[in-house]
């Protein structure tokens, strides 16, 4: 079974805004609101790609319950914990240039912390868990690592998807898969990652920290992929780009998906950056329709390492 962990969920507000101006009234032409928050995003897509999953986390009053409900509404199982303060509204503003603003979240107290451990020592060998997404302010900045070693433990599959701190801190701990961008890796290292070359190079470098898979996404120029003794190079499919927020952890869904499917290395890579593309070309997530009509439009090459 798959899991995915959010320790802060948020409801993305979306407004579109032509020509924003900055300290003046400006008029929203379009508004969606979505569940998010990056393991929330992994649990849709992959429930999009038909591979059942379960969400686990934290949510609370009345934007918690929004979740809540599209998620059940979208068939997705669910299994949060109610904490007391106000799940976070982040902001994605789409105007000339896309500005977000993600919000700090509910306090999470040490009883909901304990919570969450005893519900993931309840995985089974070789299930999978997805952490994804910033830690709240309260919650300590290795709590990531804890869960690693409950999950190396029982034999379950971990999967990271975070920045800052929180990816600091999981250095040298046993992961099935990293999936940084090529700014959050950048931060990890305290370099500039703007080429493939560097991109490949820092990627080992978290592969040697122990990740057995490493994708290193970069947006519109694509991803690269390392696992084994093997790295792959993708070039991402060209198209109409309408929102791109939950990209990347579309990439880690289309890398799971591919993943239980049992497919060969570079055809995970393919559908995993098929997948990231095909939400960044729709207004909300993809759907698989999106993904498997760009899957040949995926340039991929074997790098030589
Ligand atoms: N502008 C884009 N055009 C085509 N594909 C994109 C674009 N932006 C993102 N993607 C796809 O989504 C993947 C993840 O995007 P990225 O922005 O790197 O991740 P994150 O959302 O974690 O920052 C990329 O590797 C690519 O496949
Ligand atoms: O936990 P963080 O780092 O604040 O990120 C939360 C935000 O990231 C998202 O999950 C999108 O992530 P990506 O664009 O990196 O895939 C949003 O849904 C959410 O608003």
């Amino acid at each position: 079974m798959i899991y995915t962990c959010t320790l802060n969920p948020s409801i993305d507000y979306i407004v579109q805004v032509s020509d924003f101006m900055y300290g003046e009234l400006n008029r929203g032409e379009r508004t969606d609101y979505y569940p998010g928050g990056k393991g929330i995003n992994v649990s849709r897509v992959l429930k999009r790609l038909e591979i059942d999953n379960t969400a686990l986390g934290f949510l609370g009053d009345f934007t918690g319950d929004f979740i809540k409900s599209f998620l059940l509404k979208e068939k997705i199982r669910t299994d949060f914990i109610e904490v007391n303060g106000t799940t976070r509204i982040n902001v994605k503003l789409k105007s000339n240039q896309e500005t977000e603003i993600n919000g700090a979240g509910p306090n999470i107290s040490d009883k909901d912390l304990q919570q969450l451990f005893d519900q993931i020592r309840q995985l089974q060998p070789n299930d999978i868990l997805v952490v994804a997404g910033s830690i709240p302010a309260s919650v300590p900045n290795d709590f990531y690592v804890k869960i690693a070693e409950i999950c190396t433990e029982n034999k379950v599959k971990m999967i990271a998807d975070t920045s800052s701190q929180a990816l600091k801190e999981l250095l040298g701990t046993k992961l099935f898969l990293v999936k940084p961008n090529q700014h959050e890796l950048g931060e990890l290292f305290d370099v500039r990652i703007d080429s493939i070359e560097n991109a490949v190079y820092y990627g080992k470098q978290l592969q040697q920290q122990g990740a057995e898979n490493v994708i290193v996404s970069m947006g519109g120029d694509g991803a690269v992929y390392i696992s084994d003794n093997n790295c792959f190079i993708a070039k991402a499919p060209k198209g109409k780009v309408i929102n791109t927020v939950g990209a990347g952890d579309s990439m880690v869904a289309g890398f799971l998906t591919a993943y239980n499917k049992g497919l060969e290395q570079d055809d995970i890579f393919r559908y995993a950056v098929a997948t990231g593309s095909a939400t960044a070309f729709q207004a909300d997530l993809c759907e698989k329709k999106n993904v498997e009509t760009l899957l040949q439009l995926v340039e991929l090459k074997k790098a030589e390492f």
